[in-house]
């Protein structure tokens, strides 16, 4: 057995305590830069009302927070498209290709009255939890990875590998100033990426019927939208000699049947085949026999709950419904919004064609309102880097979690992204329980500490990852 010296095992002890309160101190002090942010209500209302004073102290923020990304001749700073950032970090070695980490700075409103436990740009700490728009979308990533870089420059660290960090200011309304411009700054520079990691899909823990223990679930790709709006015009009158039908029930008609005659489940044609296949060994009995049957397997578990319905098929959302003047005139027009989300192995063109069929009125009016294909499909497979760095890093900070491909049911800013990159993964490890879809654009968005702390470490950890210059060979 080997000795060591009592000397030798004091000093590495006090050597350990020493790194311990550092890191202790230093995620303190994170945690409380998370609450300062989500104190800045940087709320993108519509696609022509953004809060910009908001904007404008938030970048105030950062540079106050953060001084050694601001002051080292290391880091390049640029404001894009007036309120977002763009980071360069040049590596040491330039012929290693770069990568890139996305994230946004603007949130959806949110009103108090809604029911929130504690008020939404108020940061306060619950029971373990920092509540406030923005702690899951998209705040703990901003602050998570400016967070470790002042970390990594902290104690002297120089990257081998270059990478970009982009925080956009208007995800929430598409992007169209933010990350659209810093796509073509990027391009203009003749910028490649080896990979981009965005926010996307997390840790699912408890969500999935049968899944023993939690899973992170990559976004390896992202659904399709396409947004429609029907209306019915009929002749106005008055409501004491109606017709047999208006111009609100034939509308209201058309949204039911699209409503009931949901989009086909396509369980199995896209991603999320590989989504159970991968995690098929951590499924318990009775699941893991249902499993073998997995078109069985999609409807029983998957298609009761909206998260994982979502998975399965193009799912369609009547999200506006207006009509009506006077509650004695018959209404001469109707008109209705609905938003669909494109499964991965449908188009935007066969959608399209589906939600008229459905309908299947004259009367009623189609007309498309925008919209566009899923994304591609980055790749997932052993010796593709980026994913399995950041599955490396999953596997780093949270040993306990099963690794998996996904579809990321939402879109992102990673979706302008793909000139500059075949590979982009949507991912940002929050811990996601049941009932916690509701949080996302809802009441009471929150993250615990603890799960902070561990963003702030993953990011850490990633860009250290990524120093690599080439994956480990096959085990022989
Ligand atoms: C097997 C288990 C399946 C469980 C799957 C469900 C998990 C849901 C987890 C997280 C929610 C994902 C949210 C992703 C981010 C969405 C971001 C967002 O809200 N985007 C908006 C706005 C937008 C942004 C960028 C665009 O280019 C277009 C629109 C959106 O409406 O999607
Ligand atoms: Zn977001
Ligand atoms: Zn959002």
């Amino acid at each position: 057995m080997l000795r060591y010296p009592g000397w030798l095992l004091g000093y590495l002890w006090w050597l350990l305590k020493g790194c311990y309160a550092v890191a202790r101190v230093f995620l303190v002090d994170a945690r409380v830069l998370l609450g300062v942010a989500v104190k800045i209500p940087t709320v993108s209302f519509s696609a022509s009302e953004q809060n910009t004073t908001a904007l404008k102290e938030f970048d105030q923020l950062l540079r106050r927070v953060f001084p050694k990304i601001f002051s080292s001749s290391l880091v390049q700073h640029e404001m894009v498209g007036n309120y977002s950032h763009l980071l360069t970090v040049p590596g040491s070695e330039p012929d290693l290709e770069p990568y890139m980490l996305l994230a946004h700075i603007d949130v959806v409103p949110a009103d108090e009255a809604d029911g929130w436990d504690a008020p939404p740009f108020s940061a306060q700490e619950l029971n373990g939890f920092i509540y406030g728009r923005g702690t899951i979308d998209n705040k703990q990533s901003v602050m998570g990875i400016l967070q470790a870089l002042e970390y990594l420059l902290e104690q002297g660290y120089t990257p081998r590998r270059s990478f970009y960090i982009g925080l956009g200011h208007d995800e929430e309304i598409s992007g169209p100033q933010g990350a659209v411009n810093i796509v073509k700054l990027l391009k203009s520079r003749g910028v490649k990426l080896l990979y981009v990691l965005d926010e996307g899909l997390t840790i699912m823990d408890g969500v999935v019927d049968g899944l023993i223990g939690p899973g992170a679930l990559i976004g390896v790709s992202e659904k399709g939208q396409a947004t429609v709006k029907l209306s019915v015009s009929t002749p106005p009158g008055h409501s004491s000699m109606p017709p047999r039908e208006s111009s609100i029930g034939i509308l209201a008609s058309a949204v039911t049947r699209l409503e009931k005659n949901r989009m086909p489940n396509l369980f199995g044609h896209g991603p999320e085949r590989a989504t159970f296949e991968h995690l098929a060994h951590k499924f318990g009995w009775p699941y893991r026999m249902v499993m073998s049957n997995l078109w069985l397997f999609s409807s029983l578990v998957l298609e009761g709950q909206p998260d994982t319905n979502a998975f399965v098929r193009t799912t369609t959302a009547v999200t506006m419904f207006n009509s009506g003047v006077k509650i004695n005139v018959m209404p001469a027009y109707a008109e209705a919004f609905v938003n669909f989300r494109i499964h991965s192995s449908q188009t935007l063109q066969e959608v399209l064609k589906l939600i008229k069929s459905t309908i299947s009125d004259e009367r009623v009016k189609v007309e498309f309102v925008s919209g566009f294909d899923p994304l591609p499909i980055s790749s997932y497979d052993e010796d593709t880097f980026g994913y399995q760095i950041i599955k490396k890093t999953v596997h780093d900070i949270f040993p306990e979690v099963t690794v998996s491909p996904g579809i990321c049911v939402g879109n992102t800013d990673s979706r302008h992204y793909t000139e500059l990159s075949p590979d982009i993964y949507r991912f940002a490890p929050s811990w996601y329980k049941p009932g916690d879809s509701a949080r996302f654009h809802g009441v009471n968005e929150r993250i615990s500490i603890q799960n902070y702390e561990e963003i702030v470490l993953f990011y850490f950890q990633l860009m250290q990852n990524s120093d690599i210059r080439n994956l480990p060979g096959p085990r022989t």
